[in-house]
């Protein structure tokens, strides 16, 4: 799909194929269009082109019951200030035909204690946790995550990671996450896509798209002299080899540091500047699967795509929709 805000292109062709219950991240800097993107597939926003489905349905033209399968955490119930938290949820619960238990809801998000407390008086990261557990509440097929856990302490973090893992594998949710915070996608996501300028430049497992960068293996040891030493090299193990042979011996404090996600991502962002296929990191190929088939989980995701040709030739003349 395209996106255009007045004359001006923010997303140039994008084709994602998100699968059923995958956990599935979006990263990219800051004006990337993770927002835009993530609104168009809500149906919060219209497309300038392209097709798209979410839950086998075109977002433009979603109903409310299409829009009861889908999780959004929203700002709106703010407004909601001097209600409490357990009663908001029961309000919310009414809009849904099978919602989960208020109770059983605040268990899971971590807000027993503050159950009847009033949310103008909830800390940021409480909030945010009454955000999800509004946003879960309708038992979603779909859950979107904009940056979810911004301003949590790592405690709150960690629980909050393990709700997402939990929905996602024992509940089957499937969970389009866009965060800054690329351990976090490192720990949460199946697949990873990285939008810069509008455009897909990597897509595949949090390991593949580490070890897809041009980004090399970092050896640290110190010199007999004492000094610490450092090297980049493609063939880490070549190196301490011959550090051994050079040493006669153990070298002193050897390192071999494999390149993160993160360094990726840097990489990756700071390539950036081209807008040839050739720029940045490719993504497809080898099963990484990201600009595979349309779609977010729709109807006969079950076979879906794996990437290589198979997806990728059915979306190819979609990506230059
Ligand atoms: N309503 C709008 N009208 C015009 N331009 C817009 C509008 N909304 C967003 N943009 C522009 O579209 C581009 C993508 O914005 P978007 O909010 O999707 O980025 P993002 O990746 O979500 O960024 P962030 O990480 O800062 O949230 C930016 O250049 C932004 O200035």
């Amino acid at each position: 799909m395209r996106m255009a805000y007045g004359g001006t292109d923010v997303l140039h062709g994008i084709d994602l194929d998100i699968r059923r219950g995958e956990i599935f991240a979006l990263l990219g800097p800051n004006g990337a269009g993770k927002t835009t993107t993530v609104e168009i597939l809500e149906g919060f926003r219209q497309r300038s082109a392209g097709e798209v489905a979410v839950l086998g349905t075109d977002p433009a033209r979603g109903d409310d019951a299409w829009r009861a399968r889908i999780g959004l955490v929203l700002q709106s119930w703010r407004d909601h200030r001097r209600w409490q938290v357990a009663e908001l949820l029961r309000h919310f619960a009414l809009y849904y035909p099978a919602p989960r238990d208020p109770a059983e809801l605040l268990a899971l998000v971590g807000l027993t204690e503050q159950a009847g407390q009033q949310v103008d008086r909830l800390s940021g990261g409480q909030r945010r946790r009454l955000d999800v557990a509004l946003a879960i509440v309708g038992r979603p097929e779909l859950l979107f995550l904009d940056e979810p856990t911004t301003g949590f302490d790592p405690e709150a973090r960690r629980d909050f990671h393990d709700l997402v893992e939990r929905l996602a594998r024992d509940e089957g949710v499937t969970i389009l996450l866009t965060t800054h915070d690329l351990a976090e996608a490192e720990r949460l996501a199946d697949r990873i896509a990285v939008l810069v300028n509008g455009r897909i430049r990597a897509g595949g497992t949090p390991a593949e798209l580490a070890l897809r960068a041009a980004a090399q293996a970092e050896v640290r040891w110190t010199a007999a002299d004492g000094t610490a030493r450092r090297e980049r090299t493609a063939d880490p193990s070549q190196l301490v080899w011959e550090l051994h042979r050079d040493t006669g011996g153990p070298v002193a404090d050897l390192e071999v540091r494999r390149p993160t996600l993160e360094d990726t991502y840097l990489h990756m962002v700071h390539r950036d500047g081209g807008d040839g296929p050739g720029a940045g990191i490719e993504s497809g190929g080898g099963g990484a699967g990201v600009e595979s088939g349309p779609g977010i989980a729709g109807e006969g995701e079950g076979e879906s795509t794996g990437g290589g040709s198979g997806g990728a030739g059915a979306s190819d003349g979609e990506r230059q929709a």
